[in-house]
Formats: C-alpha cells, sequence, structure tokens
C-alpha cells in the first residue's frame, strides 16, 4: 500500500506469525529505532547480548528469508552484534551479503579523501559528531539540533557538488554515492534465492526505511513503520522497539 499524505493513524499489523504460516514472508529490519532504541551518539546503543542468535533463529523460522537493512556499515553492525548469520545490507544497502557472508553485487566505492576532509570541516565547524563510513560519511547533531539546518545546507551542498546522494534521518545527514538505498536492497534481496517470490515485509523508523517501504509494496508487500513519525509509504504501525521484539517474538 502506498498512502497519499503522512498518516500517523496506520493501524497495526496482522499477527506475524499467522502471516508467516498463510505463505512465505521475507522479512526486512532496519537497526537503529527498529531493534535498538536511539541512543546519544552511534557507539551509546545498547544491543541485547543475545541479539545475534535471536536474529538467527527468527531467520530458520523464516527459512533463510530474513534481512537486516541498515544505515551503519556491515562492519559497524558486526562491532555492535558480532558474527551475524542471516543475510544483511549495510551504508543503506549500497553492500549486501547473504547469510553465509557471500558479497552479492559489488561494493561502491569510499568517498574520496578530499570529500572526507571537507565533512570533517563541516562537523568541526558546527560542533558536529563525524562518523565515517567506509561507503559515505555521516554527520549527526543530537547534541545539538538547532545546529541541524546548517549542517544539512552545508552536507547537501557537499553532495551537489559531488554527484553524491545526502540522507537526513534522526538529527543526522549522510552522503553516500547515488543508488544507495534501502528500496534497491530489498529489490536486489527479493531477486536472490531464498527471497524470490515470497512477500516482503519491512520494518524500520526513519525517513531511510520509506525506499524500503515503497519497495516492499511494491513488490506485493508492506511497510511497518516503528514509532510516531508520520510515514508516506506503510501501510501499518508498531510504536516502540520493544513491541518490535513482541510481534516478531524475537
Ligand atoms: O538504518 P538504521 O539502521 O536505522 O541506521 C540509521 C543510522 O543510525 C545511526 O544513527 C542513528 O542512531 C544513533 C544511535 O541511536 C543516534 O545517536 C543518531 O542520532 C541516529 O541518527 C548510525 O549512527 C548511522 O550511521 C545510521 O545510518
Amino acid at each position: 500500500m502506498t498512502a497519499s499524505a503522512p498518516d500517523s493513524t496506520l493501524p497495526p499489523p496482522p499477527a506475524f506469525q499467522q502471516l508467516a504460516e498463510s505463505r512465505a514472508v521475507a522479512l526486512f529490519l532496519d537497526f537503529d529505532g527498529t531493534l535498538v532504541e536511539i541512543a546519544p551518539g552511534p557507539d551509546a546503543i545498547e544491543v541485547p547480548a543475545d541479539l545475534s542468535s535471536r536474529l538467527e533463529e527468527l531467520g530458520q523460522r523464516l527459512d533463510g528469508r530474513l534481512a537486516l537493512v541498515s544505515g551503519r556499515g556491515l562492519d559497524n553492525i558486526a562491532d555492535h552484534v558480532g558474527d551475524l548469520a542471516i543475510a544483511r545490507g549495510g551504508s543503506h544497502g549500497a553492500e549486501r551479503v547473504a547469510a553465509d557472508g557471500t558479497s552479492l553485487g559489488s561494493n561502491p566505492a569510499p568517498l574520496a579523501v578530499s570529500i572526507v576532509e571537507e565533512i570533517q570541516e563541516v562537523a568541526a565547524a558546527n560542533g558536529a559528531l563525524f562518523e565515517r563510513k567506509r561507503f559515505g560519511a555521516a554527520l549527526h547533531y543530537r547534541a545539538a539540533p538547532e545546529t541541524g539546518p546548517e549542517i544539512e545546507a552545508a552536507a547537501r551542498q557537499i553532495a551537489s557538488a559531488n554527484n553524491l546522494r545526502a540522507k537526513s534521518g534522526k538529527c543526522v545527514i549522510e552522503l553516500v554515492h547515488p543508488g544507495a538505498d534501502k528500496g534497491s536492497a530489498v529489490a536486489a534481496f527479493m531477486e536472490t534465492d531464498p527471497f524470490a517470490g515470497s512477500l516482503p515485509i519491512f520494518i524500520g523508523d526513519d525517513v531511510t526505511d520509506e525506499d524500503g517501504f515503497a519497495q516492499a509494496s511494491r513488490l506485493g508487500g508492506f511497510g511497518i513503520a516503528v514509532g510516531d513519525r508520520p510515514s508516506q509509504n506503510a501501510a501499518y504501525r508498531i510504536n516502540t522497539v520493544k513491541e518490535v521484539y513482541e510481534w516478531l517474538k524475537l
């Protein structure tokens, strides 16, 4: 379903078990704000110690049709979650691997050093937190949200001068290569086994998850928005991270 206007009154989704029993479901899970609560900074998140094994068990229940799709790099996800034997897309889906770690598609180039330096200068000038990524970079302004507009404007300028894309999220703006978006990641996974032919469900909390919701919807499935952010493309809503775990019996 693609809604025409933001809808903060979306209904709760049908029971996950019923859905999964009625047909083959493919599940795409965002990380920050969906599986872990938003924290003051990228490294301040609290990850359940057994998240990796819980996700693997969920993946087994779905016969392997489970993927984590995050704005974080896969290296960063591994730092926080440990070894994870499920499919995963990092850097907004620009880097993708199957459950066994095999690469799916080729990785984009890292950002040029000169561009990284420009972004670092914006961070230093505005007191933002610079997050280096393998295939992009992020500027966080959660500590001083009032600096957001200036930081976003500077980041967008760098993006347009260098044929990059600027992605806004929760108190963050990120620079990525064109084509790095969660919708493309869903489409790419859905073309491969074991995802092909199943019903895609994308769960996420942030603006960057809208591409995932829209793509899931285009492929006959739907999106589930987490939290209270109005969503353009989700069909259902789950209110909290805790309720995501409950819905999935994770
Ligand atoms: O796609 P996601 O898995 O949701 O990742 C999106 C970004 O999440 C991280 O930033 C966000 O979470 C931080 C920790 O809670 C928070 O401090 C920050 O304000 C949020 O924007 C991560 O640092 C980024 O790299 C991800 O792209």
